[in-house]
């Protein structure tokens, strides 16, 4: 059982005070039998456990009183006593004159009948009675302790995920490179769309090649299960956990030494953002974090590719977008986050000599693709004969996306791992200067969504019903078209599929994906 992390939890600490707390209870409980002559009672204002007879004039006869942690509560007593010229016989004379107390701003209140019974507990002699019930309290204290320890070791460590020579196997055969000089690879979201065809496109020319994919249920957990059985069938082995577990990208970076990281995993879609903001922060921002983390301390420290986005461009109205435009004017929280990515990207490569890229992807779409985008779901619902909502800009105005299908993506994320210098950190510190670069990903030729329903019709053969409505503020951009020309010197990119010959693939992998009875 691994207790790394378990201790940081703040209702830990709380069970584990509660324990140590109670059991000094218990012991104080069972010692007053044995404090029996007065020089026992004295009484010091520094130590919360009090010992004092009481005043022959307050209740009955003199008894051992004792508190715990009540200073206030003796001074109290203190005051009263002394406007009333008693002093409290059995406490030495200087307790009686040091006590912190202010004469007149304290009142001694008669105690609660709650804490009238529990000093009558504790001043009864040892009982097998009370030794049996302090035993049962802190038996159930640990037994609370213990069970929580499971649960939190089974969210941390499922039995059939992490850890074990099983899954190291698995690993490490996944990661085994089939060609000279192959890459090794960690991808982020390897059950994700771009993530499971990145991985396959390396895996197939002899890279080791490594997922990591927390199989969330943003879109149907389903389809990223296929993806995985997938990526099994071609010897790629997918980790279950987030990229927000440090201890686990610990233990991947112990056992594999990564050439490269691509960095996929995200919480992706615009519009999504105005009901779950949260998600995006935590996967986007705090995780992006835990990778770059992660791989700073790696020794040797890999390159990295990560997925940044077109939304970075905003509501930049200069087309097409060039990456030396300004990005300073997100329209979503989704694309802030990406922005903000591009930022903590240039923190690590400046301080800890990270080589990182940057890719802004452009609404990539094909077979395997996400669900929540418009081109899966309106095919989808055209094929059940439901109506599509299509959004119209000012003016009723077409919105149009540079559409990219996924195999330019794929060819673009190869070469910016084929490409990427080396990082240059050690032992967590920049040795020398490290590249870092942004590159756009796109098709380079909008297409209106009117425009992709029409294509989408023909290919299906079914008419859609087609709802009209004005885009509503929901962190949509009017437009998307990408310059590419960076991407095409450096990297070699060319995208070569239009956007009907893209969705006829889509489309043909769609109908034979339901065909086997798999739904989505
Ligand atoms: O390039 C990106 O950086 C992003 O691309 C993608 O975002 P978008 O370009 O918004 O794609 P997508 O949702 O398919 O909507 C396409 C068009 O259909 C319109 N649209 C959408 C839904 C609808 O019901 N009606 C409609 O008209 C809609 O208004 C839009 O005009 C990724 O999801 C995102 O994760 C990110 O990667």
């Amino acid at each position: 059982m691994r207790l790394s992390g378990f201790f940081s939890l703040d209702s830990d600490h709380v069970l584990i005070s509660c324990i140590l707390c109670w059991s000094s209870r218990i012991l104080g409980t069972l010692l007053p039998s044995r404090v029996k002559k007065k020089e026992d009672l004295s009484v010091n204002a520094d130590v919360p456990v009090l010992h004092f007879s009481q005043a022959k004039h307050n209740l009955c006869s003199p008894q051992y009183f004792w508190k715990y942690s009540e200073v206030l509560e003796m001074a109290a007593l203190h005051t009263f006593l002394k406007s009333n010229q008693q002093t409290i016989p059995g406490l030495h004379s200087d307790t009686q004159e040091n006590c912190p107390l202010t004469p007149g701003k304290l009142k001694l209140e008669r105690s609660s009948y709650v804490s009238r019974l529990w000093n009558r507990w504790c001043l009864t002699s040892i009982t097998w009675a009370k030794i049996f019930v302090w035993g049962f309290v802190l038996v159930a204290l640990m037994a609370g302790f213990l069970f929580k320890l499971i649960l939190i070791n089974h969210r941390v460590v499922p039995t059939n995920s992490w850890g074990g020579l099983s899954w190291q196997m698995q690993i490490k055969h996944s990661c085994h490179t089939k060609r000279e000089g192959g890459l090794v690879v960690l991808v982020t979201g390897g059950a994700g769309f771009v993530g499971t065809h990145v991985s396959l496109a390396l895996k197939k020319r002899g890279d080791g090649v490594l997922g990591l994919d927390n199989f969330n249920n943003y879109y149907d957990p389903l389809l990223k299960r296929s993806r995985q059985q997938l990526l099994k069938r071609h010897g790629i082995f997918v980790v279950e956990g987030d990229i927000n577990e440090e201890i686990l990208l610990k233990m991947l970076f112990d056992l594999v030494t990564f050439t490269h990281v691509m960095h996929l995993a995200a919480q992706a879609g615009v519009r999504y953002a105005l009901e779950n903001p949260a998600s995006y922060v935590n996967s986007n921002i705090a995780g992006l974090v835990k990778v770059f983390e992660a791989c700073k301390s790696a020794n040797p420290q890999p390159s990295i590719v990560w997925a940044s986005s077109s939304s970075v461009y905003g509501l930049n109205a200069k087309v097409p977008f060039t990456e030396s435009d300004r990005t300073d004017q997100p329209a979503s929280l989704y694309a802030a986050t990406k922005k903000a990515g591009e930022e903590i990207a240039h923190t690590y490569n400046h301080i800890y000599g990270l080589s990182i890229t940057g890719l802004r992807f452009f609404t990539v779409y094909g077979p395997w693709g996400r669900p929540d985008m418009a081109y899966f779901s309106f095919t989808k619902n055209i094929l059940q004969g439901r109506p599509i909502t299509i959004y119209q800009g000012a003016n009723e105005s077409n919105l149009a996306r540079d559409f990219t299908y996924i195999d330019d993506i794929v060819q673009g994320c190869v070469a910016a791992l084929d490409t990427a210098e080396k990082s240059t950190g050690s032992g967590g510190k920049k040795l020398r200067p490290a590249a870092l670069r942004v590159y756009n990903l796109g098709n380079t030729s909008p297409v209106s969504v009117p425009t992709l329903v029409n294509i989408i019709e023909q290919l299906l053969k079914v008419k859609a019903i087609r709802k009209i409505v004005r885009m509503p503020q929901n962190g949509d951009v009017p437009y998307t078209h990408a310059n590419v020309t960076l991407a095409r010197t450096e990297l070699g990119y060319n995208p070569t599929t239009d956007l009907r010959s893209g969705l006829k693939k889509f489309v043909k992998w769609y109908l034979s994906y339901h065909n086997e009875g798999i739904t989505i």
